[in-house]
């Protein structure tokens, strides 16, 4: 990317990060760290814990914690190479006003909200700001330089400050990592195809909602028609300090 060198006086970063290429399927991509960023979706007690709205929901969260453990390892690297790091957070207003009422396919579709209808003792507890179920898991949280988007549907580029946060930080690579690997990261991955960002899955750093096949099927998905499929260690070979022995 060009980026100017002096604006109205002042000086910006020249851009000395040289191209790495990250190997994937179906072929390795390069980028430049400082056109990158590592984005976590949803890492949320609703999505990765037991007793979170997933598993009330009746989905297997049972082996969500190695996918924490990868996630954890890409934090470190994308920190070291200087990738910004980018949690998204997806749930609504304690009242519920953000999810849409009966006239917003969000709330047909929204299995935390018809797992509320169905068990109203759960009601206020799923996916609402300040709650537990909204919070990010421990070993995830964000550390100081780590931006947080949150977001009221599966895409993070509806109704958020995404997009803009990307385009201010001259962002074309978006590197995700998070759950649900079919729902939110897709979605998200396929809006970004949409508008010009190159989208790579850590695949050992997400997990799926649903059975297995909805895990095969979303990275065939991507790996064919949106973007790219690579790993964690990949993602930190790729992006550790030249001369470091890995
Ligand atoms: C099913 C689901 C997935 N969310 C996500 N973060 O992928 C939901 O939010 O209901």
């Amino acid at each position: 990317m060009n980026v100017p060198v002096n604006v109205a006086g002042v000086s910006l970063p020249q851009d000395a990060h040289p191209a790495r290429e990250l190997p994937a399927r179906p072929e390795a991509l390069r980028m430049k760290a400082s056109e990158t960023a590592l984005v976590v979706v949803d890492m949320q007690n609703a999505y990765a814990t037991l007793g979170g709205y997933l598993d009330l929901a009746g989905f297997d969260v049972s082996s969500t914690g190695p996918v924490i453990a990868a996630i954890e390892k890409a934090l470190v690297a994308a920190r070291a190479a200087g990738i910004p790091v980018i949690f998204l957070q997806n749930g609504w207003d304690a009242d519920y006003v953000e999810a849409g009422g009966p006239g917003s396919p969000n709330w047909h579709k929204s299995n935390a909200l018809k797992t509320m209808r169905k068990r109203p003792e759960l009601q206020g507890q799923l996916l609402a700001k300040g709650g537990w179920d909204y919070a990010l898991v421990d070993p995830l949280k964000p550390q100081p330089g780590d931006i947080v988007v949150p977001k009221t549907r599966y895409s993070a580029f509806f109704n958020s400050t995404f997009d803009s946060t990307l385009r201010a930080r001259g962002i074309r690579n978006l590197v995700f990592t998070g759950i649900a690997t079919n729902v939110c990261v897709e979605s998200t991955l396929r809006d970004g195809f949409h508008l010009e960002y190159f989208g790579v899955v850590l695949a050992d750093a997400t997990h799926q909602a649903g059975p297995a096949f909805a895990q095969q099927a979303a990275l065939f998905n991507i790996e064919t028609f949106f973007g790219w499929v690579s790993s964690v260690d990949d993602f930190c070979t790729t992006f550790a300090p030249v001369g470091a022995v890995s």
